[in-house]
């Protein structure tokens, strides 16, 4: 397999595949457009090979010109980008176009071309042979859900919104990216099914480990599907860089607690697992009659069994037994962290 920067030749496995994936350095990158606006006046980030990093921030901070970058859709105008250790702004733009995925809101499939044909742009690109692209089509259909059989000779118009999204991450990963990078993926789609493809891409994520850059307006799923969240304010400033649980938990600014809201102590919650930590021991006398959640839930899953059964407090399982009891109050308090 292929592990040097240029994938021409490479295509392999879709999944496992770690080495596959690099780590991504902004060194005080900047971009200042022909008319004067400075979209990012120097930002600094690192992400790891392998890591989920959402960049998140009001409309206009400058978060789809830092993705841009990455791939010189847009040439940044000062600092550095580095993939691995090799500077992007040195690097040939197409071929660099070529080892990063990039998916778009409204997915821009080519509307005239079937979807094994789009799913195999890069590869043909790329120049593989026919037999090789066709078992790779088939094989990432196959992990994002599509039954190559059914969806394969497809047109974009003949699939759901939900369907096209799926598409536009196979085509994506098609020539095995070093780096995926998705801007607003999910939201041209409804809620609902909007939360079934964030889970069903979390899946995915675990299986292929790729570095993924995900622009997103909605903290929602910044907290569900981020490694790490950066938050941006203005001129591309990073605000804050944190696991979802410590933003939520401890807003490093005062723009980071008014962005993250009033409610930011239910959403800690759904990103706390409820750990043997803040378990008191179960009764000499026995288990106390009360709803049992598992341990490593969420604690936003044990409050709501609380409050549906109305019970002051939960017994919380590991593999059926029980190994402590969690009440209301300590429950709560995971939720206020700072
Ligand atoms: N081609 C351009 N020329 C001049 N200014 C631009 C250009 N593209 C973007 N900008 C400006 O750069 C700033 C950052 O834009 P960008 O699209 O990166 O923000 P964003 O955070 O992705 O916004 P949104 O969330 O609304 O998509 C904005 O003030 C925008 O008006």
């Amino acid at each position: 397999m292929d592990v040097t920067p240029d994938t021409s030749g490479a295509g392999g496995r879709a999944t496992g595949d770690a080495a596959r994936a690099a780590s991504i350095t902004l060194d005080a990158v900047r971009k200042r457009y022909p008319d004067g606006t400075e979209a990012v006046r120097g930002l600094s980030l690192e992400i790891k090979a392998g890591e989920l990093v959402v960049l998140i921030g009001p409309s206009g901070c400058g978060k789809s010109t830092v993705l841009r970058m990455i791939n010189r859709l847009i040439e940044p105008t000062g600092g550095r980008i580095l993939l691995g250790d090799e500077d992007v702004t040195q690097a040939d733009p197409v071929r660099l176009r070529r080892r990063i995925g990039y998916v778009i809101q409204n997915v821009g499939l080519f509307p005239h071309q079937t979807v094994r044909a789009n799913v195999a742009t890069v590869p043909r690109l790329l120049g593989w042979s026919r037999d090789r692209s066709r078992e790779r089509v088939d094989e990432l259909l196959e992990l994002v859900g599509l039954d190559p059989g059914t969806f394969g000779g497809r047109y974009p118009h003949e699939l759901s919104g939900g369907q096209r999204q799926r598409v536009g991450v196979a085509r994506a990963l098609a020539a095995d990216p070093v780096v995926l990078l998705m801007d607003e993926p999910f939201s041209a789609v409804d809620p609902i099914v909007r939360t079934r493809l964030q889970e069903e891409f979390l899946r995915l994520q675990a299986e292929v480990r790729k570095t993924i850059v995900l622009v997103t307006h909605d903290l929602d799923e910044a907290v569900r599907l981020g490694d790490r969240i950066a938050v941006l304010s203005e001129g591309g400033h990073l605000e804050q860089y944190d696991s979802p649980a410590a933003l939520l938990g401890t807003p490093a600014t005062p723009f980071v607690r008014e962005f993250v809201g009033a409610d930011r102590g239910i959403r800690r919650l759904v990103v706390t697992p409820v750990g043997r930590d803040v378990l008191d021991p179960v009764p000499a006398d026995g288990t106390p009659d009360a709803p049992a959640v598992p341990l490593g839930g969420s604690a936003y899953d044990a409050l709501a069994v609380m409050l549906t059964s109305a019970a002051d407090r939960v017994v919380v399982t590991d593999e059926g037994r029980p190994v402590g009891v969690l009440d209301r109050r300590r429950l709560l308090d995971l939720g206020r962290a700072d």
